[in-house]
């Protein structure tokens, strides 16, 4: 399905307004349905019955797209998934990211400092995927430590190991797409609101690409340019391709 895309820069103003004044979303409204959306492709790429793995390794970076990652874990647990969390940066900005990892503990799921040994869940034969909510559409390469080194790690397993990858691979240039040597190529991409340029660089044969984050009237998206996606009935996600 051919897709607009809207660029780095238009999709934080998409974001501030959704968020401004006038329409008044808060970013923990739209992080629970973002989170929400990825829960839902993973269960659509790797349903429980298909397998006997349910563990998740998700992979929280310091902003939003890790706050997406949060959220995402939570719901994969009510999807009768055992999700782990690997969280080496919390975000200390705002105490909301501080309820959702309380919101984690709640759920018997473990949050994995940067200390403690994440690696052994790359290498569990009970892990379906890894789901990669490192950054999202504010970041800026070079990718820094530790980030560069866990994005080796991924890179090392990703051909027996699925990255799910939120709104972005992690260390694509938004716009630019996998320009650093050893980027990683995810099996599945579940963009947000809208596909972000980098969208267009992934090879359908190698990607699952998924569009989530289901939260604007078809007038919104009209004044960003681009057409409301055919979400069916109250599914929070549609795939764009290969269809
Ligand atoms: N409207 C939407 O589509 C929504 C988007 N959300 C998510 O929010 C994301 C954007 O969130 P943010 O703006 O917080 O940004 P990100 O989560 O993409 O990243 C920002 C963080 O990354 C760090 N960073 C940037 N470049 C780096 C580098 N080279 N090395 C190491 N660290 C680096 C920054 O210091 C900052 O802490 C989206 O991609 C999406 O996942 C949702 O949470 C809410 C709704
Ligand atoms: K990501």
């Amino acid at each position: 399905m051919p897709f607009k895309t809207v660029t780095s820069k238009l999709a934080a103003q998409l974001d501030r307004d959704l968020m401004g004044p006038e329409i008044g979303f808060t970013l923990e409204q739209l992080m629970e349905l973002a989170g929400f959306s990825v829960a839902q492709a993973v269960l659509k790429e790797y349903p429980l019955a298909a397998s006997t793995k349910t563990q998740v390794l998700v992979l929280a970076g310091p902003g939003n797209n890790g706050g997406d990652g949060l959220v995402c874990a939570r719901h994969l647990k009510l999807f009768g998934f055992h999700p782990v969390v690997y969280y080496p940066k919390p975000n200390s900005k705002t105490p909301f990211f501080s309820r959702l990892v309380n919101q984690l503990k709640f759920f018997n799921i473990p949050v994995l400092n940067v200390d403690e040994n994440w690696t052994q869940f790359l290498d569990s034969d009970s892990t379906v995927c890894v789901v990669d909510a490192l950054f999202g559409f504010s970041f800026k390469p070079p990718v820094r430590e530790p980030f560069g080194s866990i994005l080796q790690q991924l890179h090392k397993v990703q051909d027996r190991l699925p990255i799910v990858s939120v709104d972005v691979p992690t260390g694509w240039d938004v716009d630019e797409g996998p320009v650093e040597p050893n980027s990683i190529i995810p099996k599945v991409l579940v963009s947000l609101t809208v596909p972000k340029p980098c969208a267009s660089k992934i090879d359908s044969l190698e990607t699952q690409h998924y569009v989530g984050g289901r939260f604007v009237p078809a007038e919104f998206a009209h004044k960003y340019k681009f057409e409301p996606f055919p979400y069916e009935n109250a599914d929070q996600v549609v795939k764009l391709s290969p269809n």
